[in-house]
């Protein structure tokens, strides 16, 4: 199988999008966002397709695309639906042709459920995904960081890292020592997201992103 990156992090609103735009430039991956909620501030994976630049990757179209800003589980019931992770496991395989690795994010973060039974760490642990984990400095993060990391753990989650987002806080040598995952990198804010800044910051992350698939 070719690999699987999943982007989950310490929560939502972290800067997984804009992280999962630069590693998949950086590997020049494909992209998929299977479960989208809240459309109304527009859609992860039309964000993407705007900060990409190579002409190699490929995104995706989700398989639910939710109207509700909420919890996938909540935002399904609202519609009358329900999120069935087999089909996102047998779509994958569809994805992904041999030799192309795929950048997968999740909504929210990692304990997100997308039914009432089933959450986004079996989404991750069933697609056989390496993780990468999105940290965002604030007061708080710590905690926020080591039990996300600590529920990876438990669940036996191949975790290549921490990308790290804001300004650069001492939560994150806290957090690389505790938690005992590498510092993959750190996107800083910028005044505008765009093309040129991911194109930036993937250059930034290639060089461990690439050790760490070795
Ligand atoms: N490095 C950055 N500089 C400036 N703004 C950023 C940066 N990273 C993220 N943002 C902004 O912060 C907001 C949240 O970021 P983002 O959409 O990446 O979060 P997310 O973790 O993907 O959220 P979700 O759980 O909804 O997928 C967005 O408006 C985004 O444009
Ligand atoms: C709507 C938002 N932008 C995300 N797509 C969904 C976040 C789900 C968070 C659920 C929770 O942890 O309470
Ligand atoms: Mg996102």
């Amino acid at each position: 199988m070719s690999e699987r990156i999943f982007i989950t992090g310490i929560g939502t609103g972290v800067g997984k999008t804009v992280t999962a735009a630069c590693i998949t430039e950086a590997l020049k991956a494909d992209y998929w966002k299977p479960v989208q909620t809240g459309l109304l501030e527009g859609a992860d994976t039309d964000t993407i397709k705007e900060l990409l630049s190579n002409d190699v990757s490929v995104c995706h179209p989700e398989l639910w695309k939710l109207e509700l800003p909420a919890s996938p589980h909540l935002a399904a019931r609202e519609e009358q639906v329900k999120i069935e992770p087999g089909a996102i496991i047998s779509r994958a395989a569809d994805l992904q042709p041999v030799g192309r690795r795929l950048v997968i994010e999740g909504a929210g973060g990692l304990m997100v459920p997308l039914n009432d039974d089933y959450f986004t760490a079996d989404l991750i642990r069933e697609l056989g995904a390496k993780a990468i984990v999105v940290a965002q400095n604030y007061l708080g993060s710590i905690n926020h960081a080591l039990l996300t990391a600590g529920m990876l753990r438990r669940l036996g989650i191949h975790v290549l890292g921490w990308v790290f987002t804001g300004d650069y806080h001492s939560n994150e040598d806290d957090v690389v020592k505790w938690s005992g995952y590498p510092k993959i990198g750190r996107i800083p804010r910028a005044q505008h997201v765009d093309k040129s800044f991911v194109q930036q910051q993937a250059q930034l992350l290639s060089a461990n992103l690439h050790s760490l698939l070795a």
